[in-house]
């Protein structure tokens, strides 16, 4: 092998290590703790602490998204969107998945034990456990309600980024958590719906499989809808501002309109356009969050 083959080889087993680890969703939870970091306090957070919780946190991410993958590589190539992950296609051996998830798992526990807080580390593992095993092992297999009830961890990034900085979880922070957990299921079942023949062959019961398509369409409807009324509440109970307040009233419609449209007529490409929407709207949500508690401060 000449050096730059070598090179693009080593490159390339790289890259599928970092495939394990989830990265755009690792970002964007990252993001919406990083945003509860920036909430959890009048002023601005101590930068050193942000700093290591962001690094803590993304690390127990990866983790546990690298040992997902290894629990399910039977599971995952069986379906197209997951089969060329290398615990699927064989090319990472397990024993290296978990040496890798146990260096990156400890580390960031150590970081966030040493330099941000006892309470972020074990709520992080926590959350760890709960996508890890609860979510992966005991609901996804199961029930269609998996991501529903193991959305809960997925939702816990806001309460971690704001353990961080007031060594405290109060209502405000668990309100952040609820957004998210009832943004979950529009989120999921939109692109579950147009990988719903990926999901029935691999045996999993998610809920266009178990319950089909129209029955699928209502329930996103339906939560999107409950998603709107939610995000009003961080104005309601005095959190934000009347700009957080237009911001949210705004992106709600916007997302509503679309899922009322997939809802009236199902194509795949709604459905996988209100999958992306669903990305850009809770970030551009946890934006406006930031935004209007700086135009606070100012
Ligand atoms: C139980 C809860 C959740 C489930 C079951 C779920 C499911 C999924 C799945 C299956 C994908 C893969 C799409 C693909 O490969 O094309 C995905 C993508 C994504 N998810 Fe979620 N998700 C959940 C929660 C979350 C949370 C809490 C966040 C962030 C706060 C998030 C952010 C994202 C992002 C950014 C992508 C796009 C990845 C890409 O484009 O490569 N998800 N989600
Ligand atoms: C410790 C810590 C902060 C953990 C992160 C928790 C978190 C953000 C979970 C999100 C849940 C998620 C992306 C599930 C993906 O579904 P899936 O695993 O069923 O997707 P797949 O079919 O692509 O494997």
């Amino acid at each position: 092998m000449t050096s730059t083959t070598a090179k693009d080889s080593n490159l390339g087993l790289l890259r599928q290590y970092w495939v394990l680890t989830k990265p755009r969703v690792t970002q964007l939870a990252v993001f919406c703790a990083v945003i509860g970091m920036f909430l959890a306090t009048p002023g601005l957070p101590d930068l050193s602490k942000v700093a290591c919780a962001t690094v803590g946190i993304w690390l127990l991410a990866a983790a546990a998204f690298a040992i997902n993958c290894l629990i399910e590589q039977q599971v995952d190539a069986k379906m197209l969107r997951t089969a060329r992950r290398g615990t699927a296609a064989g090319t990472i051996p397990p024993t290296q998945v978990l040496l890798l998830s146990g260096l990156l798992g400890g580390a960031g526990m150590l970081i966030l034990y040493r330099w941000v807080n006892p309470l972020t580390m074990w709520l992080t593992f926590a959350t760890f456990v709960g996508y890890a095993v609860i979510y992966t092992v005991i609901l996804k297999p199961r029930t269609p309600q998996n991501i529903v009830i193991g959305g809960l961890s997925g939702a816990m990034p806001p309460a971690l980024g704001w353990a961080a900085i007031a060594d405290a979880v109060p209502a405000q922070a668990w309100l952040l958590v609820l957004i998210i957990f009832i943004w979950t299921p529009p989120h999921f079942w939109a692109l579950a719906l147009y990988r719903t023949k990926d999901y029935a062959s691999a045996g999993l019961p998610m809920l266009p499989v178990t319950h089909g398509e129209k029955f699928t369409r209502l329930h996103i409807l339906l939560y999107s809808v409950a998603l709107w009324a939610t995000t009003l509440l961080p104005y309601v109970i005095g959190m934000s501002g009347l700009l957080y307040l237009a911001l949210a009233t705004l992106l709600g419609a916007w997302f509503v309109f679309n899922a009322y449209r997939l809802f009236r007529s199902y194509s795949d490409e709604l459905a996988r356009k209100l999958f992306r929407d669903s990305i850009i709207y809770l970030s551009l949500l946890f934006a406006a969050l930031l935004l209007d508690h700086w135009v606070v401060i100012q």
